[in-house]
C-alpha cells in the first residue's frame, strides 16, 4: 500500500524536551498535514479532467462504446434465457407444452455463446480503456512537467521540492484509475442499472418496486463504508510516507546525527512513527475484515424479501418460477454496478483533490516570461548598467536598496560583503531569475524585461557554488553548456580548464557515469566541470557565485588558471570570499545590507582602509 514518494514530506518537530512519558509523546511530534486527501465533488474540474480524453475521443471512444453496448446486452440477456429454460424447457405449464431437452440444449449453447461474446468484448474494452487512460496520464504528466520547468524561482522559493515532486508522481498516478477504469465503468454501470430496472419492472412491477426500494439503502451502506475504509488506508499510507520521509532524512543526515550523537533521539522519533503506523494499519485492517460480511448480510436481507414476496406471487399465479430465478439473477447483477459506483464515488473524491493540486500548478503563471512584443536580444557586447535598482523577495523587505553600477564590456566585477548583503541577489537579477522591483537594469542598452528571456539567458553563463551535476556521463555534463558541441570541442574545453587530467584517469574517461549531484566527484572536480561547461557555452557575460569557496589551495591554483581563461574577453561578475579570486578584478563592489558602501580596485580599496580592508585583514588573520 505504501508509496516511495511522500505525500506529506513536510513534518515538523517541536523542540525536544527529553524523557517525557509515553502519553505526552504526541505533543512532541507535530506534523504539518496540509495536502488534503480528498475534496468535494466539482463538476468544472471533472469536465476539465475529462477534456484530456478529447484528442482520443474520435478514435477510441466509439470502439469502447461498441464493446460496452454488446457486453451489457449479452449480460442482460442471460437471466432472461435462464427463465426461458426453466419455464419452457424444464418445467413448462402443462397447458403450454412438455419438457424439451433439445430446447434446453439450444438455450445452453446460446448462453455459452453469449458468455464468450461477453468475455471477448470485456478484453477489448479493457484494452482500449487502458490505452486511453495511459495516453491521458502521459499527456497530463508532460503538461505538468513542461509547465513546472517554466515556472520562476519565486515559485520554488515558496515550496519544498518534495511537494512539487509529489504532484508529478503521486497526484498524477492517483488519476490513473479514474481514467483507465473509472469513467468508462461509470457509463457501463449506469446503462446496466437502468437496463435492469426497466427489465425488473417489466417482469413484475410489484416485485420490481419492492427490490428497487432497497437499492438506495445498499448504495448508501456500500459508499459510506468504503469511504471510511479508504480513509483508514489513506491514513496508513500517510503514516508510511512519514516513515519514508524520516528514513530519507536520517540516511542523508547520518553523518550529522552520528557526529552529534543524536541516534537515541532519532530512534525515539522513529519508534513513535513506527507505532503510529502499526496502529493505523490494525484499524484499517479490522474495518476491511468487517466490510465483506456486512455487505453479505445486507445482500441476504434483500434476497429474503425477494424470495418471500416472489413465492407469494407464484402462489397467486402472478409469477413463474423461471421469472423468479431470472429476477434473482438480475438483482444479483444489481450489486456489482452499485458497488462499483460506490468505489467510483470514492475515486472521484480523491481525484478531485489530486486534480485540484495539479491544476493549481498548471494554472500558475510563470511571472518571469517574455512580453508578447519582446524582441530577441541580439549578440551582445556585454555592457551592463544598474540604475537605482531596488529588489524585494517579499513585500516590504528590501534585499537591494538602490544599486548603481556601470559595467563596461569585458570588465570583471567582484562582489564582496558579509553574508546576506545582497551579492547573490544581484546576480539573480542579471539573469532575470527575478524581476527588479524598481529602477532599471540594462544590457547593451536593452532593458532586460523587454527582450526574450531565452535570448538573454543564452548569452549569460553561470557557475554556482553548488555546481549541479546531473546523472549521466561526464561528457553529457559538459555538453549541457552547448548541446551541439562535438566530442573534440568538449575535450578542448576540459583541457583548457585543467579538467582533462582527472577525467582521463576515471574508469571510463569522458564516458564515466556520474551519479546525480556528482557525489563521486570532489568539490574541486565538480567546479572544473562546471567551468568547462561554461567555457563551452562561450557566453558574453559570465557569473561565478562563490565559485572557489570550498577547495584546497592546489586545486585553487588550477582553478585560478582556468578562471583567467574563462574571464578573458567577457563581462564577468564574481561573488567570492577568497581574496585571491577577486584581487585581480577590474572593479570591486562592497555591499552591506543591500547597499554599495565602497567600490574601486583592490589597491584603491586597500588604501581607503574601509570595510574591504577590514575583510581582507580578517581573512589574513584567520589564515
Ligand atoms: N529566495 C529568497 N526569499 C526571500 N529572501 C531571500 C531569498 N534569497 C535571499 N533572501 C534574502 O535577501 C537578502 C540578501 O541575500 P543574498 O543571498 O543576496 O545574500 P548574499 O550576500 O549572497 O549572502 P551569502 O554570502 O550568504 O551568499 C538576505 O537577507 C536573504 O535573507
Amino acid at each position: 500500500m505504501s508509496t516511495n514518494v511522500n505525500t506529506e514530506p513536510r513534518h515538523r518537530r517541536t523542540s525536544s524536551g527529553d524523557n517525557k512519558p509515553e502519553g505526552q509523546m504526541n505533543e512532541r511530534f507535530v506534523y504539518k498535514d496540509d495536502d488534503a486527501i480528498e475534496k468535494p465533488f466539482n463538476w468544472k474540474q471533472l469536465t476539465r479532467l475529462i477534456s484530456y480524453m478529447r484528442p482520443y475521443a474520435k478514435q477510441i471512444l466509439p470502439l469502447i462504446a461498441l464493446m460496452m453496448i454488446i457486453g451489457t446486452a449479452t449480460k442482460l440477456a442471460v437471466p432472461f434465457l435462464t427463465s426461458m429454460a426453466i419455464d419452457k424447457a424444464i418445467d413448462p405449464d402443462p397447458s403450454v407444452g412438455t419438457p424439451s431437452l433439445t430446447m434446453l440444449y439450444q438455450i445452453t449453447i446460446i448462453v455459452l455463446v453469449l458468455y464468450i461474446i461477453q468475455w471477448i468484448t470485456g478484453i477489448f474494452r479493457i484494452k482500449y480503456t487502458n490505452i486511453i487512460g495511459q495516453r491521458v496520464i502521459y499527456d497530463l504528466r508532460a503538461d505538468l512537467f513542461r509547465h513546472i520547468q517554466r515556472l520562476s524561482f519565486n515559485f520554488f522559493d515558496k515550496r519544498p521540492a518534495g511537494s512539487v515532486l509529489v504532484r508529478v508522481t503521486n497526484d498524477v498516478n492517483s488519476l490513473q484509475d479514474l481514467f483507465t477504469n473509472g469513467v468508462v465503468n461509470l457509463i457501463i454501470d449506469c446503462v446496466q442499472l437502468f437496463g435492469i430496472v426497466i427489465i425488473l419492472l417489466l417482469i413484475n412491477w410489484k416485485l420490481g418496486l419492492a427490490v428497487i426500494v432497497t437499492v438506495p439503502i445498499m448504495f448508501f451502506i456500500s459508499t459510506k463504508l468504503r469511504i471510511r475504509i479508504r480513509r483508514a488506508w489513506q491514513e496508513v499510507r500517510t503514516k508510511n510516507s512519514r516513515i519514508n520521509s524520516h528514513l530519507n532524512e536520517s540516511i542523508q543526515g547520518i553523518r550529522v546525527t552520528q557526529a552529534y550523537t543524536q541516534e537515541e533521539e532519532n530512534m525515539k522519533f522513529f519508534d513513535h512513527m513506527n507505532k503510529d503506523s502499526k496502529k493505523s494499519w490494525d484499524k484499517a485492517s479490522a474495518m476491511n475484515q468487517g466490510f465483506g460480511p456486512l455487505i453479505e448480510i445486507t445482500g441476504g436481507f434483500g434476497s429474503l424479501i425477494l424470495f418471500w414476496l416472489g413465492a407469494t406471487l407464484i402462489q397467486q399465479g402472478q409469477l413463474t418460477i423461471g421469472l423468479l430465478v431470472a429476477f434473482a439473477q438480475y438483482v444479483g447483477n444489481f450489486w456489482e454496478p452499485i458497488n462499483r459506483l460506490g468505489q467510483m464515488y470514492n475515486q472521484l473524491l480523491v481525484a478531485m483533490a489530486s486534480s485540484e493540486r495539479i491544476f493549481e500548478f498548471i494554472d500558475e503563471d510563470p511571472n518571469i516570461k517574455s512580453k508578447p512584443n519582446a524582441t530577441k536580444l541580439p549578440q551582445i557586447k556585454g555592457d551592463i548598467k544598474l540604475e537605482n535598482v531596488v529588489f524585494e523577495y517579499e513585500k516590504g523587505r528590501q534585499a537591494l536598496k538602490g544599486i548603481n553600477l556601470d559595467v563596461k564590456a569585458g570588465q570583471s566585477i567582484a562582489l564582496v560583503g558579509h553574508t546576506g548583503s545582497g551579492k547573490s541577489t544581484i546576480i539573480n537579477l542579471l539573469s532575470r531569475f527575478y524581476d527588479i522591483s524598481d529602477g532599471k537594469l540594462t544590457i547593451d542598452g536593452y532593458d532586460i524585461r523587454d527582450v526574450e528571456v531565452e535570448s538573454l539567458r543564452h548569452q549569460i553563463g553561470i557557475v554556482l557554488q553548488d555546481t549541479f551535476i546531473f546523472s549521466g556521463t561526464i561528457r553529457d555534463n559538459i555538453r549541457f553548456g552547448r548541446l551541439d558541441a562535438t566530442n573534440e570541442e568538449i575535450e578542448e574545453v576540459a583541457k583548457a580548464v585543467g579538467a582533462h587530467e582527472f577525467i582521463v584517469q576515471m574508469p571510463n574517461g569522458y564516458d564515466t557515469e556520474v551519479e546525480e549531484r556528482g557525489n563521486m566527484l570532489s568539490m574541486g572536480q565538480r567546479q572544473l566541470l562546471s567551468f568547462a561547461r561554461a567555457l563551452l557555452a562561450d557566453p558574453r557575460i559570465l557569473i561565478l557565485d562563490e565559485a572557489t569557496a570550498s577547495i584546497d589551495t592546489e586545486t585553487e591554483l588550477k582553478i585560478q588558471e582556468a578562471l583567467k581563461l574563462l574571464l578573458k574577453g567577457r563581462t564577468s561578475f564574481i561573488v567570492a570570499h577568497r581574496l585571491s579570486t577577486i584581487r585581480h578584478a577590474d572593479h570591486i563592489v562592497v555591499l552591506d545590507h543591500g547597499r554599495i558602501i565602497e567600490e574601486g580596485n583592490h589597491q584603491a580599496l586597500m588604501k581607503e582602509k574601509g570595510t574591504y580592508y577590514g575583510l581582507i585583514e580578517a581573512q589574513y588573520r584567520f589564515l
